[in-house]
């Protein structure tokens, strides 16, 4: 078969489930074959930065690979920043650039893209990605994509497969299919062994779900262990929207001074806290009251199990887990933990419009209409989605870029065909909310929630008097019909639940409803965290 179509075949074999790209001259032989061949599904957008967004959302909602496809210099590098965020943020993102062909690379000529080498691209993406390759062999090409994408599965990180334009159509044997690298299950019994019996010497054991456990499509599993074991659960920051629907005794998500004082001291005061999975970023405990102690704590992240003084090298947490449900007891009872509790019934009135009040529209609605996946931006907006109720949330909680808001809700349409709520700011939207002008060749109908306070208002919470955070008023409700939605600015409750309604009602385009906030006007969760953060800086 062409080199192309084994690529694309292994992709899918390995659970993909579309292409997100924008093809370029150095592109367009692999994305000929890729439409021609019809292996997987084409989704071409308007700026790249848009591309890595979106399939990175695609993996994250799926668990699966997210696919970016895009030409050399200019449409790669254009995507250095979301593959940045899926790397830190474990995303299974496969990056694919078409490339010079063999010979016009060695003309001696410098090419158009190129930047200062032929291989300068290739180097920055050493830099972002857990795997590199070229396919410029025949002959070792399909097992070169067999490992490089076996360890984007294994690892939950990007990789990038650079491939020359004149190699697309080379005759191949098909990829191999995948094999993960040897895994030792008595050792997970091993430490399955010690974990429970740390948990079981605590007076206040406790357990942290991470992005992991959604990576490696270990919810399910981690809800029955954690129902046997009735200890009190929690998500971090980064993992919020995970374990929906399950019987996970799941008390809150753990922002530290930012959340709930019950979570916080749970998390905080416990004497076994078993972290699954979880990211030991700024964003996940830099706002933890109490410095964790982490020599009562078992950390399980990138295949090690961390004790305070030892470690089970290449355990993966699925095995983990699956070693511990085959011993585990009940320590608690998990009907004694309290649920999380949300903000419900927005008075139909005049008043203005404040974030946490969007919060309590949106469970309302969700009440009444079913939940949906929300995607979230950088910004107010993300710290407002923690007073939703839970449900699948994508959103940038740690390397915290702006940008991926739009491009993710159109992605988790795609890959899965449910009509997602986006919240994104205003100044976020300016930089990628463009997208949604691809919906309508899609057939995709997102609701968007654009908090519109004319403002970089989180910055401005920080950095209090310079101009510089204010941003004029784009009318961005007006923009929506041209771009082939429905748009309304809206001033009040009354008027933004009636938004949300009709938005519910009218499944046939996507509705953007523009809220105006007041500058100033912050949710609770970014209040408590920005006097958190200058709290805490004050006291070190
Ligand atoms: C790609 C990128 N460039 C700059 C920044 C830095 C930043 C973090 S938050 C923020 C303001 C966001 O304004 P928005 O109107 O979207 O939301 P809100 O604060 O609720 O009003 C900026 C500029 C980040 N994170 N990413
Ligand atoms: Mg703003």
């Amino acid at each position: 078969m062409l080199l192309a179509e084994a690529l694309f075949h292994a992709l899918k074999d390995r659970g993909a489930r579309e292409v997100f790209g924008i093809p370029g001259d150095f592109a367009l032989p692999y994305f000929k074959i890729l439409e021609d061949s019809q292996i997987l599904p084409l989704h071409t957008l308007s700026h790249e930065p848009g591309v890595g967004f979106a399939a990175d959302a695609a993996g994250r909602f799926n668990s699966r690979l997210g696919i970016a496809a895009v030409t050399y210099g200019a449409g790669a590098l254009n995507m250095v920043n979301p593959v940045a965020q899926a790397y830190v943020e474990k995303s299974p993102l496969v990056v694919i650039s078409g490339a010079p062909g063999k010979l016009e690379s060695m003309r001696g000529l410098g090419l158009h893209h190129q930047v200062k080498r032929i291989d300068s691209q290739y180097k920055i993406f050493e830099e972002i990605t857990c795997a590199q390759i070229i396919l410029d062999d025949a002959k070792t090409a399909p097992k070169l994509i067999a490992d490089a994408l076996d360890r984007c599965i294994e690892q939950s990180r990007p990789i990038y497969i650079e491939f020359p334009r004149d190699m697309v159509a080379v005759e191949v044997d098909p990829v191999p299919a995948f094999h993960p690298s040897c895994e030792d299950m008595e050792a997970a019994r091993a430490c399955a062994k010690e974990v429970l019996a740390h948990l079981n010497c605590a007076e206040k054991p406790c357990i942290m779900a991470g992005v992991e456990v959604r990576r490696f499509g270990l919810e399910e599993k981690l809800a029955e262990l954690t129902h046997t074991l009735g200890i009190p659960v929690v998500t971090s920051f980064m993992a919020r929207g995970i374990l929906v629907d399950t019987e996970a005794p799941l008390i809150g998500t753990y922002l530290g001074l930012a959340g709930t004082e019950e979570v916080r001291k749970t998390v905080e005061r416990s004497d076994g806290l078993l972290m699954l999975g979880v990211i030991l970023s700024d964003t996940n405990f830099g706002v933890s009251k109490r410095e964790i102690d982490m020599r009562s704590v078992v950390h399980a992240f990138d295949r090690d199990v961390h004790f305070a003084h030892h470690s089970y090298p290449n355990v993966p947490l699925e095995f983990l887990i699956e070693a511990m449900i085959e011993i585990a007891s009940p320590l608690g009872d998990a009907k004694k933990l309290p649920a999380p509790t949300y903000p419900y019934g927005l008075k139909s009135d005049d008043s203005a419009i404040a974030p946490t009040d969007v919060a309590c529209a949106v469970n309302d609605m969700f009440v009444k209409h079913g939940r949906m996946p929300i995607a979230s931006d950088m910004g107010d907006c993300l710290f407002t989605a923690m007073d939703i109720e839970n449900t699948a949330l994508i959103a940038p909680g740690y390397y915290a870029s702006m940008g991926p808001g739009v491009p993710a809700g159109l992605a988790i349409q795609a890959t899965s065909g449910q009509r997602p709520l986006i919240m994104v700011g205003d100044g976020a939207f300016q930089m990628t909310g463009w997208e949604l002008g691809n919906c309508r060749k899609y057939g995709w109908n997102p609701i968007v929630l654009l908090f519109n306070n004319k403002s970089w208002e989180m910055l401005r919470t920080f950095q209090p008097g310079p101009n510089y955070h204010d941003l004029d008023d784009w009318g961005f409700a007006a923009i929506a019909g041209p771009l082939g939605g429905k748009g309304v600015r809206v001033k009040t409750h009354a008027e933004l639940i009636d938004a949300l309604e009709a938005a519910q009602q009218d499944s046939s385009c996507f509705h953007l409803i523009e809220i105006m906030l007041e500058r100033g006007e912050i949710s609770q969760t970014l209040n408590r965290f920005v006097n958190a953060v200058k709290r805490l800086s004050v006291a070190k």
